[in-house]
């Protein structure tokens, strides 16, 4: 009989659910005693005793706080509710610590599902694991699964962990980490991620990721403290509210001196209470991360929040932001005497020791002419290219800038050359052999699906400039740029460069985001007011570095992104306006003699539910219609 109460008594949440229930009762009780059998004193005793119940535990915060010089909420009731029992208004004093406890109550709940996106998140976590041990299907807790390990998925099964796929392929949903619908194609080699729904077929997979050590397990811890992290204008409130607390018990006994009214001065007490003010900024940013969240959006804390919500100038990189990444070598230009097969081989070697995007098709096609050895020794030039050595020969691959710095001159027939290939838009791959020009590669990357697309709305979003930065030279910059409707090219820049325009944008009067990958971005993103990354699922750097890392690698995230961190500003807005006016009107109505301190305490508790009330508004904010999303085919599968 007595363990449960005890257990009931020391969990604080369903100690205070208990308290309000009971002073509930006593005031139901006290009120029959009195309209029912007129027993008025029974309804005292009632009154009193609900009044003990409820105001029990606010006392006791209210004391806490003020052992640490924190003048609270809790203090102002505390103060009113026995103010009111020394002058003999039990009812005003029950009435007002139950609503009190009420309303507490209702926050708790409400706040608590407020964060349910995360909620959603830690259940796309399966709690057992399919593990083959000595040959032979075991199910085990998906937290002891060990590193290695191959595990198996059948159809419409959860992943339970970061891995390789080594046998078998499935349509994977990511939608848990990335917000994507559409699944991805998975098969051996492919990775996969811990919370992501196999919709078809079996897979095995080899562990490379287990219980805290997953994409999903940092994503739901980093929007924990993306959460927790208090944003500069809840900062500005919470310093208002450590004077107005203390303002407001001055107003209240100035009040009592000049008009002697102590049941006017004890009501101003409750009503002024900063109760909806104090919660308007952190369940608009709470309810705000969380519905990113849901998107595959990982906004790193109400700062950034902030940030991205007044951000009116995008800046991007070009390769692997606004195009695939994956170029494709269209031409190859000998000079020189060389021939072509021996240019792309000793260019496959030099790139065989970077991993730049450019070297990728180059080294692929001279690998399926023949075996590639490596580099002896290569040094790659940030923004120019890269030497390298081997045989005994000096191999200089980049762009114009490198064999300036290196003092290789063009003769006619090479400046020729590369105003060819740059002209039909390419990106030229200048390659010179022992110091001396030996041909031109022509590569040419292709615009994400999406970007035109992107674009157009974030320019509906109200993002009125947007600049491509890149390293690579103005033609094939230009020829992107125009494909997917950017006007401003900053080309040829190195990664200073890149940080130097970010400033200047800044210095301009811009709030600038800047969204990029590779180091050259680095500084410019580290300079930029909101810092993102794309396609930050397969790269944990990502998640760790960026103000917002879309998990997906959908630049349609971005606008999305944007909109989300907007409508929560403007929501952060609304509830202070609700706030303010819900005091403003109470003390008008106190001065007036038409609110008490039951009503008073009422309408307050009520402004609290209809801030916490709007902004759960922002997580059922509907998807927006993504242009051609119903016609997107199935993703490729990720190398
Ligand atoms: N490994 C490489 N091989 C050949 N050229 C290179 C290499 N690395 C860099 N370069 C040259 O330097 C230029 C700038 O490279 P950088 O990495 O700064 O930017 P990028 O990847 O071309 O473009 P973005 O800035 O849009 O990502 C490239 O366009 C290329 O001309
Ligand atoms: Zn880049």
């Amino acid at each position: 009989m007595f363990t449960p109460i005890l257990t009931i008594l020391r969990h604080p949440a369903s100690r205070r659910k208990w308290l309000t229930i009971i002073s509930g009762a006593l005031i139901v009780f006290g009120l029959t005693a009195l309209y029912g059998f007129g027993l008025r004193g029974l309804w005292a005793a009632s009154m009193l005793a609900a009044a003990f119940v409820a105001g029990s535990d606010i006392a006791w915060r209210a004391f806490h706080a003020l052992r640490i010089r924190h003048f609270s909420i809790e203090l102002l009731v505390t103060v009113a509710a026995v103010g009111a029992l020394f002058i003999g208004e039990y009812w005003e004093s029950a009435a007002v610590t139950f609503l009190f406890m009420f309303g507490a109550w209702l926050e708790a709940r409400t706040m608590r599902q407020t964060r349910g996106a995360l909620a959603d998140l830690l259940k796309a976590a399966p709690e057992v694991a399919t593990v083959i041990r000595d040959g032979e299907p075991v199910e085990v807790p998906a937290a002891s699964v060990l590193l290695d390990e191959i595990v198996l998925v059948r159809a419409g099964g959860r992943i339970p962990v970061d891995g390789e796929v080594t046998e078998g392929s499935a349509a994977v949903s990511e939608a848990a980490i990335t917000g994507e619908p559409i699944p991805a194609e998975k098969s051996a080699g492919s990775h996969v991620h811990a919370g992501t729904i196999a919709e078809n077929g079996v897979l095995r997979i080899r562990a490379t990721g287990i219980g805290a050590d997953t994409t999903l397990a940092r994503i739901i811890r980093r929007v924990e403290e993306a959460q927790e992290e208090r944003a500069p204008s809840q900062r500005m409130i919470e310093r208002f509210a450590q004077w107005y607390t203390p303002g407001i018990m001055v107003l209240a006994i100035g009040a009592w001196a000049v008009t002697g009214n102590l049941p006017l001065a004890l009501t101003l007490l409750v009503v002024a209470c900063p109760g909806a003010l104090v919660i308007s900024t952190p369940v608009s940013i709470v309810a705000g991360i969380g519905r990113a969240a849901r998107s595959g959006i990982l906004i790193k804390g109400g700062q950034h929040l902030e940030h991205a919500g007044r951000i009116n100038m995008l800046a991007l990189d070009k390769t692997g932001t606004l195009t695939e990444g994956k170029p494709s070598l269209t031409e190859i230009v000998p000079l020189g005497g060389i021939d072509r097969a021996e240019l792309l081989h000793w260019t496959a070697i030099a790139e065989s020791g970077s991993d730049h995007p450019l070297g990728r098709p180059i080294i692929e096609a001279a690998r399926a002419e023949g075996a590639l050895p490596a580099a002896d020794k290569v040094e790659e030039l940030a923004g120019m290219g890269l030497v390298a050595e081997h045989d005994g020969r000096q191999i200089a691959a980049g762009n114009r800038r490198l064999f300036d710095h290196l003092g290789i001159s063009f003769d006619a027939p090479a400046e020729a050359a590369l105003a060819g290939v740059m002209g039909r838009g390419r990106t030229p791959v200048i390659v010179a052999l022992d110091g001396k020009l030996a041909g031109i590669l022509g590569l040419s990357d292709q615009p994400r699906a999406m970007a035109a697309a992107a674009m157009a709305e974030l320019r509906r979003t109200g993002i009125n400039r947007i600049a491509m930065l890149t390293g690579d030279q103005p033609q094939p910059a230009q020829a992107i740029a125009a494909e997917i409707g950017i006007d401003e090219v900053h080309a040829a820049l190195m990664p200073e460069d890149k940080l130097a325009l970010i400033r200047q944008f800044q210095a301009e009067g811009h709030h600038v985001a800047m969204i990029g990958d590779g180091i050259n971005d680095a500084p410019a993103l580290a300079a930029a007011d909101t810092s993102i990354a794309m396609g930050a699922a397969g790269t944990d750097v990502a998640i760790e570095t960026a103000d917002i890392a879309l998990m997906a690698d959908d630049l349609l995230k971005l606008p999305e992104a944007i909109a989300i961190s907007r409508a929560t500003l403007r929501n952060m807005r609304q509830n202070l306006v609700i706030a303010l006016l819900t005091v403003v009107g109470l003390l008008a109505g106190v001065f007036s003699g038409d609110v008490h301190m039951a009503s008073g305490m009422l309408i307050h508790q009520l402004s609290v539910l209809i801030v916490i009330a709007n902004a759960m508004r922002l997580m059922r904010r509907p998807r927006r219609d993504r242009p051609g999303s119903q016609s997107r085919p199935l993703r490729p599968v990720e190398a």
